[in-house]
Parts: C-alpha cells; sequence; structure tokens
C-alpha cells in the first residue's frame, strides 16, 4: 500500500507553483500558496472559453452556435443534447490547436504554454477525485466534493518551466454524453484513460475508449497514459500492476498507478502528461526525427481513397507493432513518463 504522501502536488512548493486566478504568473519559488488560488472555472462559459482557447477560428460556413443553446456544461448535457445535435459539428481534424501537434508543423505560439489534458474512463473509477486532487482538493475516499468542479487551470512548475495545464473532467458515459465526449476528443492535447484497479470491467473497456480516441484523431500523435487507480485498495485489486504495463504496452500508451486517496503518484502523473505533450511539441518543432506514416506514433498516411475494410485493417494493425523490437523497447518505457 501506498503512503508516500510526498507526492501530493499541493504540497510540494518547490516544483509547483499557483497564481492567483486568471493571471497567469509565476509564484516566486517556495512561496506557499493556499488551495483557494487554485483556479477554478466555476461559470460553463469558462468551460467552453477553455476548450476553445487558442481554438481556430469557426470554419468558413460552419453553423454559428445560437446565443440560446444550453451551455455544455456536465450538469447541462442533456438538455444541450435535446436541443440540436448540429450545433456543434465536429471541428476538421486538421484546424484544431491541439491537432497541430502531431502534424509535424512548426508553429509555436502562445498556446504552447497551455495544456489540456482531458480525464476519460469508466464510470466510478475515480477520475473527478483525480481532478481534484490537482484541483487542490482533498482526495478522501470517504468523503465526496460537495461541489465536483468539471475543470481545473494551475500553473505549474515543470522541468524548472512554467506552463499552464488545464484539466477537464468532463467525461460522461452513456448517450448523454456523446456531444461533450465528441468534443472531449477534438480538444484534449493529452488523454488520461482512467481504470480503476480494483474493477476489471473498467479495465477491459480501455482498448475500446482508445480506439475510439485514436479514430477521432487519426493524424495525429496523441499522448495517451493509463492510469490505474485506487492502488491503495490491494485487497481488492481485480487488475495487477503488469496486466497494465502489459496493455499500455500493446497499445502504444503510457501506464502509471495512482491513488487519488492518498495523493499517490497524481503529481507525476499530472506533470508527465506536460512531458508527453512537451516531447511530441518538441519533436515536430525540430522536424524530426518523425515517426513514420501509420506508425503507433505517428500520423496517419495522407488522404486516399481506400476502402472502409482496408481502413480499418491498417487502423487495427498500428494498435500492434509488428516490429518485435520496437515493440519490446516501448513496452519497457510505458512507465517512464518523462521519455516518449
Ligand atoms: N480508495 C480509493 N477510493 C477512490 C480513489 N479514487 C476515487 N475513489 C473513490 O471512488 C469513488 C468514485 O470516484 P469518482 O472520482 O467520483 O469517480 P469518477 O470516475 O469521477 O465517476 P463518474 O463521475 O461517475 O464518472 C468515490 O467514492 C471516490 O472517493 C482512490 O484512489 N482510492
Amino acid at each position: 500500500m501506498h503512503t508516500d504522501l510526498d507526492t501530493d502536488m499541493d504540497t510540494d512548493t518547490e516544483t509547483t507553483a499557483l497564481c492567483p486566478s486568471g493571471s497567469h504568473q509565476a509564484s516566486p519559488p517556495g512561496t506557499p500558496i493556499p488551495e483557494t488560488d487554485a483556479t477554478l472555472l466555476k461559470k460553463p462559459e469558462k468551460l467552453l472559453a477553455g476548450l476553445d482557447r487558442g481554438g481556430p477560428p469557426p470554419a468558413p460556413g460552419a453553423p454559428r452556435r445560437r446565443g440560446s443553446m444550453p451551455v455544455p456544461y456536465k450538469h447541462q448535457l442533456r438538455r444541450a443534447q435535446a436541443i440540436d445535435e448540429l450545433d456543434w459539428p465536429p471541428q476538421a481534424s486538421s484546424s484544431g490547436s491541439s491537432d497541430s501537434l502531431g502534424s509535424g508543423e512548426a508553429a509555436p505560439t502562445e498556446q504552447d504554454g497551455i495544456f489540456k489534458v482531458m480525464l476519460v474512463g469508466e464510470s466510478g473509477v475515480g477520475k473527478s477525485t483525480l481532478a481534484g486532487t490537482f484541483g487542490g482538493l482533498q482526495g478522501d475516499s470517504a468523503h465526496e466534493p460537495e461541489n465536483p468542479e468539471d475543470t481545473y487551470e494551475r500553473r505549474i512548475m515543470v522541468d524548472k518551466e512554467e506552463v499552464t495545464l488545464i484539466v477537464y473532467d468532463i467525461w460522461e458515459q452513456g448517450d448523454a454524453g456523446g456531444w461533450l465526449r465528441d468534443h472531449c476528443l477534438q480538444t484534449g492535447d493529452a488523454f488520461l484513460i482512467v481504470f480503476s484497479v480494483t474493477d476489471r470491467r473498467s479495465f477491459s473497456k480501455v482498448p475500446e475508449t482508445l480506439l475510439r480516441l485514436r479514430a477521432e484523431r487519426p493524424h495525429h500523435d496523441l499522448p495517451v497514459i493509463l492510469v490505474g487507480n485506487k492502488s491503495d485498495l490491494a485487497r481488492s485489486r481485480e487488475v495487477s500492476l503488469e496486466e497494465g504495463r502489459h496493455l499500455a504496452g500493446t497499445l502504444s500508451c503510457k501506464h502509471i498507478e495512482t491513488s487519488a486517496a492518498l495523493h499517490h503518484n497524481t503529481r507525476e502523473l499530472f506533470e508527465g502528461a506536460v512531458r508527453q505533450i512537451r516531447l511530441r511539441r518538441g519533436r515536430s518543432r525540430a522536424g524530426g526525427p518523425r515517426p513514420e506514416w501509420g506508425s503507433p506514433d505517428g500520423p496517419a498516411p495522407p488522404a486516399r481513397r481506400e476502402s472502409l475494410t482496408k481502413k480499418a485493417k491498417r487502423f487495427l494493425a498500428n494498435l500492434v507493432p509488428r516490429n518485435a523490437k520496437f515493440f519490446k523497447q516501448r513496452s519497457r518505457s510505458c512507465h517512464d513518463l518523462s521519455v516518449l
């Protein structure tokens, strides 16, 4: 059982700094900052603003969102969906700000300092609790936060560089979540697919979620981290560490186990997500070495006419690298979030 509270993001002022809401100014190193300084985006408008920050202008001809449309807030999702599905068609995959990450285009903008991380996964695996630990709430398995938020924004130091990390906990299960789920998949710079190590079903859903993600953003080299949460519940464990790592290796993802309740590895997780995004941004800016088209790390080949069956076959083949040596390398490093 892990009880290493040193990993608590909120207590480490040496590498983690917060700033007052909206100011985005770095705090001097070592300055203790109260939890309330974490920027909590409470208003739905802010959720949208965060999602769209630095995003592209709407595509010409795309229908504008009506002012009367209910905001896409977790708790208003059913209403939003009932209004009009066409109100927000998914953006063309090549146009999103995040989408340029894996395209190999060097376009450094202010967006470079903003990292959008999406928590996805089955219900009850601990997404909100993880988000809460990032946002400065106490992860306590005995108490649900009274007003859990959906989005948390903080300025943090990662490898001596300050970044704005926005963590979204907006993933919804079932039909009701369709609209927001699609937007979530289109917007994230990195994805944390959370499962509970005490719930094998949540683990078995991981490949499906990843397939969906990669299908949604086929041209992009998206960082994905499989997060085995609730590692503190040793006696109820149904998924071993090895199984988690093996799946991550097979799917060419990263893997980490966390306990949101004990704040174990939560800081490593969020900092690791930032590093994974940075590594890809750096690679695309440096112009190489880029992964080959169609490799699990790389973008898909340029558009060409291809039958659906061929596309599906190519997509599935990409999930499991053919080269055994490559596969071994990937498997070995899946738990190291500071390397590609
Ligand atoms: N023991 C333990 N309990 C946890 C941990 N993380 C979350 N929980 C508990 O698991 C339950 C579900 O956690 P949530 O954070 O609500 O899970 P979720 O994935 O956000 O669930 P949905 O909102 O339904 O999608 C809560 O009772 C949490 O307190 C953990 O690391 N260890």
